[in-house]
């Protein structure tokens, strides 16, 4: 079978990863062409991609019939003016996480995937794909240390980029947890409320956090939430998880443990990159070979709606203080399938 022809659009932090990731460690994909408007980001993108075409949007690359399927690594505000077209040419589609950062423009993405009549969306919420959080979710439905109760996640980046605004905690971070803990516990979120620590006074001028973020599943698991964007010394996302019969842990670092001069000390991740290297890696050799197969393998579209309507609550919770209930549209049939 040929190598799929994949178009990468927008070619930033995460875009740049997955470009590498596609040319040296994917199996049967190819980067056939780089959607980016920045023209350095472009050039450096396309060093090591030869037979690679640049383009400056979305429309001409898909007039030049210049791929077989699209992952969109833009700003989420930016997902849905490429997913649209994407979805109108009938193209597979990888689009990194948030779907949309709100629920009426992932309603209308979620529409016009249906008036495909195939699923073609896969969101990018690669914890899914991550060792530690399959373990842990076979763990929850064994039941074989009782029914979980709660979490503890803790959430920490060392810093984050200027660009990041106070909603991002929201919207672009604590995502990860709101659909992480719905694949956890096969519940969605029923409610958000978000405290605030005392503020670091590291954070960026525009940031009030860390926060701290209750999401509790119709099911009746609480998730707590530390969401950290200033931690300084690493990246960590950790979970701990409490059953009836004893406790889970998962997002340990692993690696050397050094003991030297009365120091027992080990290396920490400093970015997502190499704390979720493996997750990536999974995510797009198992969309790779789903779309070639006319399928999707993870998260869809329906996913990402409902993360998003969760995300609306949080982002109310943010602002007011209150805890606020999630609210969502019935799920078409054309989901039940996927
Ligand atoms: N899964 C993860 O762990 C993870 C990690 C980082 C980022 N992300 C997600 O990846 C996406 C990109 O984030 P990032 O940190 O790489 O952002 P970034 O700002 O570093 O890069 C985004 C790039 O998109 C380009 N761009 C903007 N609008 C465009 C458009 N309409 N068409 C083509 N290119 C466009 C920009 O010029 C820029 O080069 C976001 O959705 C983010 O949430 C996911
Ligand atoms: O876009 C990034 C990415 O999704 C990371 O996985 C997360 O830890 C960051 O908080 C977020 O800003």
């Amino acid at each position: 079978m040929p190598d799929l022809r994949i178009a990468v659009v927008g070619a930033g932090l995460m875009g740049a990863d997955h470009i590498i990731r596609i040319s040296s460690r994917i199996v049967g994909a190819v980067v056939s062409a780089v959607v980016e408007p920045d023209e350095n980001r472009a050039k450096a993108a396309l060093a090591n991609l030869p037979s690679a075409k640049w383009f400056s949007n979305i429309e001409e690359a898909l007039q030049a019939s210049a791929m077989d399927a699209v992952l969109i690594a833009t700003p989420g505000q930016f997902h849905e003016s490429v997913l649209i077209p994407a979805l109108a040419a009938n193209l597979p589609i990888l689009c990194e996480k948030p779907l949309t950062p709100d629920s009426s423009s992932a309603l209308r993405v979620v529409a016009a995937e249906m008036a495909t009549g195939r699923n073609l969306v896969q969101v990018g919420f690669m914890r899914r794909f991550d060792s530690g959080y399959m373990q842990l979710r076979e763990l929850i439905v064994s039941k074989n240390q009782g029914e979980l109760l709660g979490l503890h996640c803790a959430h920490r980046n060392p810093t984050v980029p200027e660009s990041y605004h106070n909603d991002m905690l929201i919207f672009d971070s604590v995502v990860h947890e709101i659909d992480v803990v719905r694949f956890l516990t096969d519940s969605p979120i029923a409610s958000v409320e978000v405290r605030h620590f005392k503020r670091n006074s590291k954070s960026p001028v525009h940031l009030n956090e860390p926060i701290l973020v209750m999401l509790e599943t119709e099911s009746g698991v609480l998730a707590v939430v530390e969401m950290n964007v200033s931690a300084q010394f690493g990246y960590q996302v950790r979970t701990e998880a409490i059953f009836e019969e004893g406790l889970a842990e998962i997002g340990r670092t692993s690696g050397m443990l050094t003991n030297f001069s009365a120091k027992i000390s080990m290396d920490e991740n400093m970015s997502f990159k190499p704390r979720f290297a493996a997750a990536y890696d999974s995510q797009i050799q198992r969309w790779v070979n789903a779309a070639k197969a006319g399928k999707i393998d993870g998260p869809s579209a329906w996913d990402g709606y409902l993360a998003a309507a969760a995300v609306e609550a949080g982002l109310e919770a943010l602002r007011s203080g209150k805890k606020v209930p999630a609210a969502y549209q019935p799920m078409p049939a054309f989901y039940q399938v996927s």
